[in-house]
């Protein structure tokens, strides 16, 4: 039976493969992975993606909890700002946890001091080219990058996080900015147990050199003593989700216009952030169509494309890579109806997991 639209659609054997190129890495490197529950949260395939990764890092008291709860392992805890009536419950969750910067890790240590502490540090160097997401902006407020601050806190550390890569996918600048973090924190480094190197690493992307990654990663292991840990979020499920949509109206005003039964300002909402297209494939052929969203905004656009034949009311398209900052954003403007979530199991047969209905629109309000 086909299911209704719109539902985010992700496909166990094409996230196996990310996952089989991440447990290759641990394997080469000696690096831990940690899946950031930021980008992708959807719990119902942490059965699956348990058996490649280490466990999780986290954002926030719900997702450490999360993390901890429904993914196991190593569950590491961080957080821009932690707020008194929370950091119990977030260290009750956590094998570590991460400090934004020295003031919270001063108020907040000895509530921690049953688990493993640790400092954000900012190299203050980045490879995004997004100023959005670049955490070295300028006044960024994302970790400590003042050496002889942070050597007044050693005692009570034992590792760091570092996330300065964005969808970095050219090992060449990875290893070039992991050579300044050493130039400008070795002294802390050598002291430190453990170093996490963050997220936005497209190391499962194709042509990656992983095997140059992976050595990489396990010489700054040794000549530090520490052990690595990534993050990967974006990495962990690229190119495994559709988001799959039906065609409700079509208008031409100079342009040919397909109007879904989605909106990418609820439902793929890092694109508009990022004024970014959406991927159809194969997006080939003599039709082309501007994709829109059916909310009220002007700009609810997915993109333009190609099609083989004219569109008609009823039918579908898949939107490509549709797992990363989408199911964790969703959002109900315009009270548009949520996707549901559905998994292709390995087999190919098609399961819904999760399905919202209008008493979680109005339970989401009051
Ligand atoms: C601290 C930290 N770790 C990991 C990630 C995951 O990044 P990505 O999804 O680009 O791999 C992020 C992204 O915000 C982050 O801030
Ligand atoms: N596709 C446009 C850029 C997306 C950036 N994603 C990662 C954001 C993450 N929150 C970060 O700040 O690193």
């Amino acid at each position: 039976m086909q299911l209704t639209t719109p539902y985010y659609l992700i496909d166990k054997s094409r996230l196996i493969r990310n996952m089989e190129k991440i447990a290759r890495l641990r394997d080469t490197s000696g690096a831990k992975a940690l899946l950031a529950l930021k980008c992708f949260a959807t719990w119902s395939v942490f059965d699956l993606m348990r058996d490649y990764m280490d466990g999780t890092t986290s954002s926030s008291l719900n997702e450490v909890r999360l993390g901890h709860e429904r993914f196991g392992g190593e569950t590491h805890a961080y957080s821009v700002a932690y707020a008194d009536y929370e950091i119990d419950e977030v260290v009750s969750h956590a094998d570590k946890i991460i400090f934004n910067s020295i003031g919270q890790l001063e108020r907040f240590a000895d509530r921690a001091s049953g688990i493993a502490r640790g400092l954000r540090l900012n190299p203050q160097i980045s490879s995004s080219s997004f100023d959005l997401a670049d955490p070295a902006r300028p006044f960024s407020r994302l970790g400590e990058w003042d050496l002889a601050k942070v050597e007044r806190v050693m005692d009570r550390i034992s590792g760091f996080m570092i996330h300065n890569n964005c969808e970095n996918a050219d090992f060449d600048l990875f290893d070039r900015m992991l050579g300044v973090i050493e130039e400008r924190f070795a002294p802390l480094l050598k002291k430190a147990e453990w170093v996490s190197l963050g997220g936005g690493i497209h190391f499962t992307g194709e042509d990656y050199p992983v095997d140059r990654f992976a050595e990489r990663l396990k010489r700054f292991a040794g000549d530090y003593g520490v052990q690595v840990y990534l993050e990967p979020g974006e990495a962990s499920i690229t190119k495994s989700t559709t988001l799959e949509v039906t065609v409700l109206d079509t208008l031409h005003n100079g342009k040919h216009l397909a109007i879904v039964d989605s909106s990418i300002e609820a439902h793929m909402l890092d694109l508009l952030i990022y004024r970014e297209s959406a991927k159809l494939k194969p997006n080939k052929g003599p039709h082309r169509y501007m994709v829109c969203g059916k909310s009220c905004l002007a700009g609810d656009i997915f993109g333009e494309f190609d099609f083989e034949k004219e569109l008609k009311v009823g039918d579908r398209i898949s939107i490509e890579d549709a797992a990363g900052y989408t199911m964790v954003k969703k959002n109900w403007f315009n009270g548009v109806k949520m996707p549901a979530i559905a998994i292709r199991e390995l087999d190919g047969s098609i399961k819904t997991v999760r399905e919202f209905t209008y008493a979680d629109y109005e339970q989401s309000l009051s």
